[in-house]
């Protein structure tokens, strides 16, 4: 095949490499071409995408998880002999898992869950970019039609992952505060799968690629995986970053989710009491929004603008004052009815508690 990124250094594909020298250039291709140096990944790594665009990532990347065992399926009917087989067909028990409820597939379900997306919707697929589908599918065909070796070569992109995925659990964790531990249990499994199944592959491409042509074969292959990794980044840049073209039936933000779940209560349909003491959760703050020349609360993905009457309450949420507290300092400042007042914020508190920018 052609490279779409040819890799340099055409004088070492006319002799045959050492194991040592195939296995450099096979690392020096993902240090080069890997998506771990893609700009979405930056953003994604350092808590720079909004909650959509984690959506985003986690919807489409189902895609890539559903299908990994359909394409090692298809190498492994290329199998001639049992014990080659024995040991790729646990890839296949990893995704899949040994019983329902259990694989990789399943644990990658409950990241989409975690995020926000309703099972069904995400099960269905229907969201999904095109370019999504094209890359992945692209990778199972590859797979199915290639020579074994190049097959095997193009899952080499395993020895650059448990980097990417001990980056991607701490800096999601550190900067997203709607991603826990829980969510992202499908990468802990990776750290130990990925290295046992690269090692496998490594060590069959180093025996059996032994001629220049073979070699440069098994490069060529892994060179087109990273790109089937990075394309996928690309889509969804484009789509969900800038410029933001989502494509007409590719997933937008609001659908598939279930319903957010109603603030915790403590009172009567949730209201509050004049005992509780009001905070902005984590994420929540109230802004001066130069622009508009008005005060604002900024949550994730939303903002609130405020009256003059809301700003003057939310100046004394602290997290320590109590609503009653809050209605009296408001009643000293403003010479009012305390009572008043606090009949009157307590409708407004319960208004944002309601809405989640508002915790008791
Ligand atoms: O999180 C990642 O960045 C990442 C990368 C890759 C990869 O490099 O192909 C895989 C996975 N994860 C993964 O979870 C996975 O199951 C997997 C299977 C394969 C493969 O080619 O057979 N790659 C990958």
């Amino acid at each position: 095949m052609n490279a779409a990124f040819p890799t340099p250094g055409t004088d070492a594909s006319q002799r045959l490499l050492s194991p040592e020298e195939l296995e450099a250039a096979l690392r020096d291709i993902g240090a080069r071409r890997y998506h771990n140096l893609h700009p979405f990944h930056r953003l994604l790594h350092d808590g720079k995408l909004s909650k959509d665009q984690v959506r985003a990532w986690a919807l489409n990347r189902y895609y890539y998880q559903a299908m990994i065992p359909v394409k090692d399926a298809a190498l492994l009917a290329r199998l001639p002999d049992a014990a080659l087989r024995r040991i790729w067909r646990q890839r296949i028990v990893d995704h899949d898992g040994d019983h329902e409820g259990d694989g990789g597939i399943e644990r990658w379900l409950k990241l989409a869950e975690g995020v926000g997306f309703a099972r069904d919707y995400v099960l269905s697929t229907k969201g999904i970019l095109s370019a999504t589908r094209f890359s992945v599918d692209a990778y199972v065909h590859f797979v199915s039609e290639r020579s074994l070796l190049e097959a095997i070569a193009s899952s080499l992109t395993e020895m650059f992952s448990p980097t990417i995925i001990s980056e991607r659990v701490a800096g999601m964790l550190k900067n997203y505060d709607f991603i826990t531990k829980e969510t992202l249990a499908y990468f802990d499994k990776r750290l130990t799968q990925a290295p046992r199944d690269a090692d496998f592959a490594l060590d069959y491409v180093k025996r059996h690629a032994t001629t220049p042509e073979l070699q440069r074969a098994a490069m060529d292959a892994l060179t087109f995986k990273c790109t089937v990794l990075w394309t996928q980044l690309d889509a969804l840049y484009f789509a969900y970053v800038a410029p933001g073209m989502i494509p007409p039936d590719a997933w937008q933000p609001g659908e598939g989710l279930v319903a957010e779940p109603a603030a915790p209560t403590t009172g009567p349909a949730g209201a509050l009491q004049a005992s509780d003491v009001p905070r902005l959760p984590r994420g929540v703050r109230m802004r001066f929004d130069q622009a508009r020349d008005k005060h604002v609360l900024l949550a994730p993905e939303r903002t609130f603008d405020l009256d003059d009457n809301a700003v003057a309450v939310l100046s004394l949420v602290d997290g320590a004052r109590s609503v009653a507290q809050i209605a009296q300092a408001l009643a000293e400042t403003y010479a009012a009815d305390a009572a008043v007042i606090e009949a009157d914020i307590l409708v407004m508190l319960t208004d944002l508690a309601q809405k989640r920018v508002l915790e008791r």
